[in-house]
């Protein structure tokens, strides 16, 4: 049985580390480590020492030319002071079986990395952007989810729906063109949608929909379903009592179920 060992990435403006690496120790994993980009940059930190990579939310640059495109280049670019390249640990991360989490400015990230969707095992080739709400606000509420029974994704394997925080100014999904949407949702890589909760369907209306986002994607797979990104923040439900209505009496699924289900995954592999 595998040690789950997750590394939480934080630095340049990233604002939701220490409730993402609650949720990871809720959820069970056994060391949890938040670490600056600059801590990679200097080899104080050593990516392949853990299998579960959180990126979690925040303002990554301030959101300067789009949120996390500059974070993107730093990823793509930079190299450790003895010259090994991000990029290059990251894809030897990728080759184990290991997982990463992006939230909300962390799935920006991903999206604008090109490690999501990764259509056709086309990892760091951006596919999907994600730019302005169509609201042209930020959105900070809470919204209804429906999983995709159909997406091979780890993180939301047999689960139904989830109830959970939005906060994002950024949150609409554009593909670069038509067919890669429609490559997206045959190959099952919408990973979680946006749902009415009279209809139980996803939606694009806005306000079930908080951003505009065609199909309703609020999260997307790759085709391995080892990489989740998503725009809602599973970190911050981590007690009943987050719960809008919790003094009502009411709750759904702890957010926190997205990172148990990661850590089941590692732990039976
Ligand atoms: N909560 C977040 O991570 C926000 C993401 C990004 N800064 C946006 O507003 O779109």
């Amino acid at each position: 049985m595998a040690q789950a060992k997750v590394l939480v990435i934080t630095g340049y403006g990233t604002n939701c580390e220490r409730e993402s690496a609650y949720a990871a120790k809720k959820a069970g994993a056994d060391e949890v480590q938040i670490c600056f980009f600059s801590d990679l940059i200097q080899e104080k930190i050593n990516i392949q020492k853990f299998n579960f990579l959180i990126f979690p939310g925040g303002f990554l640059d301030g959101d300067d030319l789009g949120a996390a495109q500059a974070a993107a280049i730093r990823w793509k670019y930079s190299k450790t002071i003895s010259g090994k390249s991000l990029k290059k640990e990251l894809e030897s991360f990728l080759k184990e079986n290991k997982i990463i989490l992006g939230i909300c400015n962390g799935f920006q990230l991903l999206a604008k990395l090109g490690l999501l969707p990764a259509l056709n095992n086309n990892y760091f080739e951006r596919q999907v952007s994600l730019s302005y709400n169509d609201s042209a606000k930020f959105e900070d509420r809470w919204v209804y989810l429906k999983i995709n029974p159909q997406s091979p994704c780890i993180f939301t394997k047999d689960l139904d729906f989830l109830y959970l925080p939005v906060r994002h100014g950024e949150g609409k999904v554009i593909p670069f063109n038509k067919e890669i949407l429609t490559k997206i949702q045959k190959n099952n890589l919408i990973a979680l949608q946006y749902m009415d909760p009279k209809t139980k369907s996803p939606t694009e209306k806005y306000p079930e929909n908080p951003n505009g986002s065609p199909l309703g994607i609020a999260g997307l797979t790759d085709p391995s379903g080892r990489i989740l990104g998503l725009m809602p923040h599973p970190e911050a439900y981590n007690h009943r009592t987050n719960h809008p209505a919790w003094t009502r009496n009411i709750s759904s699924p702890l957010g926190t179920v997205i990172f148990e289900k990661g850590i089941e995954y590692l732990k039976s592999s």
